[in-house]
């Protein structure tokens, strides 16, 4: 049974739309205030929330990145009072389902439902017809999700696909999962790093050539685009293609046919094209430094992995995989400390996943047969720039004090707050990685069952 939550102060509203979505056979629910809603819904397992904007204590539309952290990902329909629009760019930029006037017709709220409940049943379906294999990529958070999805949808079929993202979030990995996931799976992947090329080799890298096409070709060799036959051709960092070879790049991508340097005779190949770039290539499109024909060509799907300090909660996943994976290679297990978490969460992380990745190397080098990682086991450039933050939030929690217990929202919550946040989070996620196994839950996390419980109880998570 579809289950419903109604977050509104105006009682009778909510007392309304309750009654009316039980007679349609759902399990409705309200809260008149953001913090009663907030915490019912992630109690739980709703999958549609109806959001009012104007709450006592906050606004509905600084809630929805909070609710769509929620693992189950409820649909959400902002209801407004008559004739607002406040907000309606920031709701549909968030991908809320609907955005809808409190006092329109039943027929509206109907109509907006159950096509809502109509998408998210198919949705399920889908995800149930075909599980997407993960291969190396972990991470439950919204984002990484959102991407999953994408990447299932990008492998069944053969339209290009541009990835992008900063530098270490995972374009590589992902493009990978998309060949892994496709009919070309048992062909090749040949990477391309465009920026790694010789420049003047790249068109006989790409294409192949015949031998006596330039001084040094003293035999006929086999392009990357050759070898791609059949399989995907990852072109990393696409942005530093040359503006010449995009040109002949695109004809070969169009047609899957071209010529090798120096040849006469044209060749065919049939790979799959994914770019990845860290650059933005529209920018470069408007300064001409980038083929606007090419651009549209290779973007006919996009997917932007977003940066670590932007999904948080993938933090603890990504350190506890890591540390097991090490555990295998180096027979040595170490515990994390609190602290050393903290600090991991309080960090920016502009290299990204691999940035993190090389931490906790550095880390456990560091830490050799000590036990347990303390934040001392650190690089000094994070643990200074998690003191120097620390010090700054106190500095403005002082001189703001009221203004900063109004606001509610995660990036307005005090670094403990927002802590103890993905601490919860964590144990979310763990717990349904683990999909409730206290023993398997207790090895990969490092914590003792006791705590364990004491977590489950304190965040009211079911275990489950
Ligand atoms: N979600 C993830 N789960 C596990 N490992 C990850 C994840 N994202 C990235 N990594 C790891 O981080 C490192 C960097 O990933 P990758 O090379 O795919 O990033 P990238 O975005 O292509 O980087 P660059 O732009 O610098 O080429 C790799 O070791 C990869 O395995």
């Amino acid at each position: 049974m579809p289950k419903i939550l109604i977050i509104d102060d105006d009682y009778i509203i909510c007392k309304t739309l309750v009654k009316k979505f039980t007679r349609l056979n759902h399990e409705a629910h309200y809260s008149l205030n953001l913090k009663q809603g907030l915490e019912k819904l992630f109690s739980d397992q709703f999958d549609i929330v109806f959001l009012d904007v104007i709450l006592p204590d906050g606004n509905g539309l600084e809630a929805i990145e909070i609710i769509k952290d929620h693992p189950f990902t409820p649909e959400i329909i902002i209801m407004t009072g008559d004739g607002n629009s406040e907000g309606v760019e920031l709701a549909i930029k968030s991908k809320v389902w609907d955005y809808i006037q409190k006092n329109g017709s039943h027929k509206e709220f109907q109509f907006s439902l159950n096509r809502a409940l109509e998408y998210r049943h198919q949705k399920q379906s889908e995800i149930q017809r075909k599980p997407i294999k993960r291969e190396a990529i972990i991470g439950n958070s919204r984002q990484i999700k959102i991407c999953l999805e994408t990447t299932s949808k990008a492998s069944n079929n053969d339209v290009p696909i541009l990835i992008t993202g900063e530098t270490g979030t995972g374009k590589e990995l992902f493009a990978k999962a998309i060949h892994k996931n496709s009919v070309r799976q048992q062909n090749n992947f040949i990477v391309v790093d465009c920026a790694a090329l010789p420049e003047h080799l790249v068109e006989s890298f790409l294409f192949g050539h015949s031998k006596g096409a330039f001084t040094s070709a003293d035999s006929d060799k086999v392009g990357l685009i050759k070898l791609a036959d059949g399989g995907t051709l990852f072109l990393d960092e696409v942005g530093e293609l040359p503006l010449v070879l995009q040109k002949k790049f695109l004809r070969a991508l169009q047609e899957k046919k071209f010529r090798p340097v120096g040849s006469k005779k044209e060749i065919s190949s049939n790979f799959r094209l994914v770019s990845a770039t860290h650059r933005n290539l529209r920018a470069m499109v408007k300064k001409r430094r980038f083929r606007e024909d090419f651009y549209f060509r290779i973007a006919s799907i996009k997917m932007e992995i977003p940066p670590l300090r932007d999904r948080k909660s993938d933090i603890a996943l990504l350190l506890t995989h890591h540390m097991n994976r090490k555990e295998k290679i180096d027979g040595y297990l170490h515990n994390v400390s609190d602290e050393f978490v903290d600090n991991l969460l309080g960090y920016d992380w502009p290299g990204n996943v691999r940035e993190l990745l090389n931490t906790i190397d550095y880390a456990c080098s560091d830490a050799f047969q000590e036990s347990i990682l303390f934040s001392k086991h650190l690089p000094d450039h994070i643990r200074a720039f998690n003191i120097k933050n620390r010090i700054k939030n106190r500095k403005e929690s002082e001189s703001t004090p009221c203004s900063k217990e109004k606001s509610a929202p995660v990036e307005r919550l005090r670094l403990k707050e927002y802590m103890e946040k993905m601490k919860q989070q964590y144990v979310t996620d763990l717990m349904s990685h683990t999909r409730g196994d206290i023993k398997t839950a207790c090895r990969l996390s490092g914590l003792s069952r006791g705590h364990l419980y004491a977590l489950l109880k304190k965040y009211n998570i079911s275990g489950l």
